[in-house]
């Protein structure tokens, strides 16, 4: 679904992806952890055209993505939740959710039943349908979390990059986020997770993938990874 190959990218002159070699197979998901500053937000961008690659090459299904401007990639089916809340706060949460599914629309038409998946994204996140009217601006930061993640879902995608998701949340609402992923794996929704809990993304994901100062140092499954000593170590200590 998705491959990434001796990727480098950054900002400017700072180099921040050193070629690093990512594999997202299709209906799994995939996380990458690493500590504050690695790289994970940047691969994210780099993938979804945010940023240019300055080298190596992005592959979503058969095509080549990595010189695509970010809305060509998202007509391609690729969903991005960045970090943060980015909601549109004067618009409704149904307004938000049916501008999700903007890049389906080629002309008037759109591809596939817009108004079924609107009803699809209401149903995986109970607390956006009580507040479907309410403008998005107004909605608590955990809502609007939640709200730029059922965006992302509108968009029907093949394939869904969750950057931190369960940034800034009580513990709560982190435990509705990772049970909201583990609903979108069984309906077969593919996925690259990037989380500051190590642990529960572990728990989720298929295969992990260790960034560390822009460079893979680790992979391989996240039954593995979960019992390897130095990733222990180093991110499901303590807190975690
Ligand atoms: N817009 C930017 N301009 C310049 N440098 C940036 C920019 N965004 C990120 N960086 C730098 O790139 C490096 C990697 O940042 P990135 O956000 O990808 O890390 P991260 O692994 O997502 O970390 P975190 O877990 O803290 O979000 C950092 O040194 C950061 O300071």
């Amino acid at each position: 679904m998705l491959s990434i190959r001796q990727l480098e990218a950054g900002y400017g002159k700072v180099k921040v992806l050193h070629g690093i070699d990512i594999d997202v197979p299709k209906g799994k998901v995939v996380t990458l952890i690493g500590s504050n500053g690695a790289g994970k937000t940047t691969t994210m961008r780099a993938i979804s055209g945010m940023i240019q690659a300055t080298a190596g090459q992005i592959t979503l299904g058969d095509k080549r993505i990595e010189q695509l401007p970010p809305h060509r990639i998202a007509r391609l089916g690729l969903a991005h939740s960045p970090e943060g809340r980015r909601v549109f706060a004067t618009l409704s949460v149904v307004d938000n959710l049916r501008l999700g599914a903007f890049p389906r629309y080629t002309g008037s038409r759109p591809r596939g039943d817009i108004e079924a998946d609107l009803e699809r994204a209401m149903d995986l996140f109970p607390r956006l349908q009580e507040r479907r009217l309410q403008l998005a601006g107004t909605l608590s930061g955990g809502e609007q979390q939640m709200l730029a993640m059922a965006r992302a879902v509108m968009l029907n995608p093949e394939l869904v990059l969750l950057d931190e998701p369960s940034m800034g949340l009580a513990p709560i609402l982190v435990e509705e986020v990772f049970r909201i992923i583990a609903r979108l794996k069984e309906q077969g929704v593919t996925m690259l997770l990037v989380e500051q809990f190590a642990a529960a993304a572990l728990n989720v994901a298929d295969y992990a993938y260790v960034l560390e100062n822009g460079h893979i140092s680790v992979h391989g499954p996240a039954e593995q990874l979960k019992t390897d000593p130095a990733v222990k170590a180093a991110y499901l200590g303590g807190s975690h």
